[in-house]
């Protein structure tokens, strides 16, 4: 098992806001002084009811946006110019008239890197991410799992402190999705990542965590802290464990109740 490296990134305090749409003035808070942080070698999972700001929150960790107050901390110190990150997003976004391997060097490329150095480091990693045999295929010619793991491969690959996973299975079938979910607990206890993922499913949360954050309905606030203690490697059958059921149930019905106030939100003003 790998070392776990990197410093402690946190969010310290974050409020943004963001114009509301087609209206002239006003503001709309997304986030309401959010803290929470991730330390080196961490599995962190991020919850929250839809529109909540979890991906706003993703945005600022990774630079593409600011926040209005507060502060990313890497280390004891407010993060510098320099990514810390790695971002995922939700769509896999790969290039079709890329291969596989020219995809999965894409980042390190951006980052400036000479074009057959990151194609040497990204195809150093296929056989971990089960893509052996497929560097000169097309995106199309892959399936919904090995598309997400090409995904993810050109994350990795960049080598950077937090992983920022969005929903990295949502578009899955339920079958491929506990395959990867199983595939990646595996890695992860390799490589111990520090990974931030976003998931709108409590079980793949407990299932992959050290620790499950609830953000709150909108403006998102911390709203609850689950620390999940269930020893690893983990069997795909922890997940029928009185101890994995009852975590499961505490976050369902923290969500529930956030999610039927951001919907009560919603009716009292849609906009
Ligand atoms: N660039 C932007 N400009 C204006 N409003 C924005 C912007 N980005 C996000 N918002 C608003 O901020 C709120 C939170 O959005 P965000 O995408 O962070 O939520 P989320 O929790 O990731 O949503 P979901 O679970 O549906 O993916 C939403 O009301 C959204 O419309």
């Amino acid at each position: 098992m790998a070392e776990a490296r990197g410093s402690r990134i946190a969010l310290d305090g974050v409020t943004k806001s963001y114009p509301l749409p087609g209206r002239r003035g006003g503001a709309r808070l997304v986030l309401d002084r959010v803290s929470f942080d991730a330390a080196p070698g961490e599995f962190v999972s991020v919850i929250g009811p839809s529109g909540c700001g979890k991906s706003t929150v993703f945005n600022i960790l990774a630079g593409l946006d600011s926040p209005d107050s507060g502060r990313v901390l890497v280390g004891d110190g407010a993060a510098s110019g320099t990514p810390h990150s790695a971002y995922m997003p939700q769509k896999d976004l790969l290039f079709p008239w890329r291969t596989v391997l020219d995809n999965t060097a894409l980042g390190l490329e951006v980052q400036g890197i000479d074009k057959r150095e990151a194609r040497r480091r990204a195809r150093e990693l296929f056989p971990i991410f089960g893509l052996s045999g497929f560097e000169d295929a097309r995106p199309f010619q892959l399936s919904g799992g090995m598309r997400q793991r090409a995904a993810m491969l050109r994350t990795v690959v960049q080598d950077r402190e937090l992983l920022l996973l969005d929903e990295p299975f949502g578009a899955l079938d339920s079958l491929t999705r506990t395959e990867m979910q199983d595939w990646l607990q595996q890695v992860w206890q390799r490589y111990r990542w520090m990974v931030l993922m976003i998931t709108h499913d409590i079980r793949e949360a407990v299932y992959l965590s050290d620790r499950v954050i609830v953000l709150s309905a909108r403006p998102a606030t911390v709203r609850r802290e689950v620390r999940v203690d269930l020893p690893r490697p983990r069997e795909l059958s922890v997940v029928t464990s009185p101890e994995f059921v009852a975590l499961e149930q505490e976050l369902l019905e923290v969500l529930h109740e956030e999610s039927r106030r951001a919907l009560a939100e919603q009716e009292s003003a849609p906009w």
